[in-house]
């Protein structure tokens, strides 16, 4: 007998040492959606639910290395970014992915989500980095996943209300990805949490309701990730999003308390049997 494949994607993010996002997060949320997970590391942070207190960037020709050594031998079926750090890993990235095969031009879907800092407010990205991620990551992008602090950190624009969103979306595809998904998470003035997809032409939203919790560390990280996941299993983008905010609403629902500060969103309610 042998088993078949199943579907693999590849996460070019940095490990949180707490377990809550970035790397941990992203490979958890694959394995939860019956996905094999790949990783190539761009950064270790030294982080726990206070914040991040330190990070060790990996060389950017380490980086490559990594996403080159999974692709050639194991192959994915879609990829994603998160924390990045330095303008000179976004280029080893970008050449990469060109290299590769990875990109909206090429047949692996590729989500970028472009973290900028912790939810405590740590920079996780350099200032002179966000050139890169407008000039070489967007354009590459099937998706693009900013929440409202990076909004106004690339766009300029400032969102606060639903409607602004809108503008929101339009500037981030001025940049040139295939999709944009601007998050509401950080909208706390509305009641719903409700996200807009967008590719030039149409403008979907995400409805969800907003729980009233702490818990919410690496949120952004497992939407991305799960949106992932289903693009790697061949969803059209706005199945994809529709199922990653379906999996997002449940993980926040079920967040836990962990240290003396914020909690991860959880993916536990998802193991279908607890009894060993
Ligand atoms: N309190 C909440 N209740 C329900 N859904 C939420 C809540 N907070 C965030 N979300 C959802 O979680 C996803 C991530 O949104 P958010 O804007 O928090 O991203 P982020 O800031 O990048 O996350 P991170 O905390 O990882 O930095 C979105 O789909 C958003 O609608
Ligand atoms: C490594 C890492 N990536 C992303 C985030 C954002 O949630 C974080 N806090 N840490």
């Amino acid at each position: 007998m042998s088993n078949s494949t199943p579907p693999r994607a590849l996460t070019i993010a940095g490990t949180d040492s707490g377990g809550g996002a970035g790397v941990h997060a992203d490979c958890r949320t694959f394995f939860a959606c019956g996905v094999h997970a790949t990783t190539a590391v761009t950064a270790v942070t030294v982080q726990n639910s206070v914040g991040v207190s330190g990070f060790h960037e990996i060389p950017p020709e380490v980086v490559a290395a990594q996403i080159e050594a999974v692709v050639t031998d194991i192959g994915v079926t879609a990829a994603k970014t998160g924390m990045l750090a330095s303008a000179a890993i976004i280029d080893a990235i970008a050449d990469t992915c060109d290299k590769v095969g990875i990109g909206r031009d090429h047949t692996i879907p590729f989500v970028v989500d472009p973290v900028s800092a912790s939810m405590h407010g740590d920079q996780l990205l350099h200032d002179n980095a966000l050139a890169g991620l407008k000039n070489r990551l967007f354009p590459r992008a099937s998706l693009v996943t900013p929440n409202l602090d990076e909004v106004r950190l690339l766009t300029g624009i400032d969102v606060t209300s639903r409607d602004m969103m809108l503008d929101a979306a339009k500037a981030m595809f001025d940049f040139g990805p295939q999709w944009v998904l601007i998050k509401a998470g950080h909208l706390r003035s509305d009641p719903e949490c409700v996200d807009i997809l967008y590719d030039g032409v149409a403008v979907i939203e995400l409805p969800g309701p907003r729980f009233d919790v702490k818990d919410t560390h690496g949120s952004g990280d497992t939407l991305a990730s799960s949106i992932t996941s289903a693009l790697a299993k061949g969803a059209t983008m706005p199945s994809a999003v529709e199922f990653g905010k379906r999996f997002i609403t449940k993980a926040v629902q079920n967040a836990y308390p962990l240290g003396a500060g914020v909690g991860p969103v959880s993916n536990f309610w998802r193991l279908s049997d607890d009894r060993f």
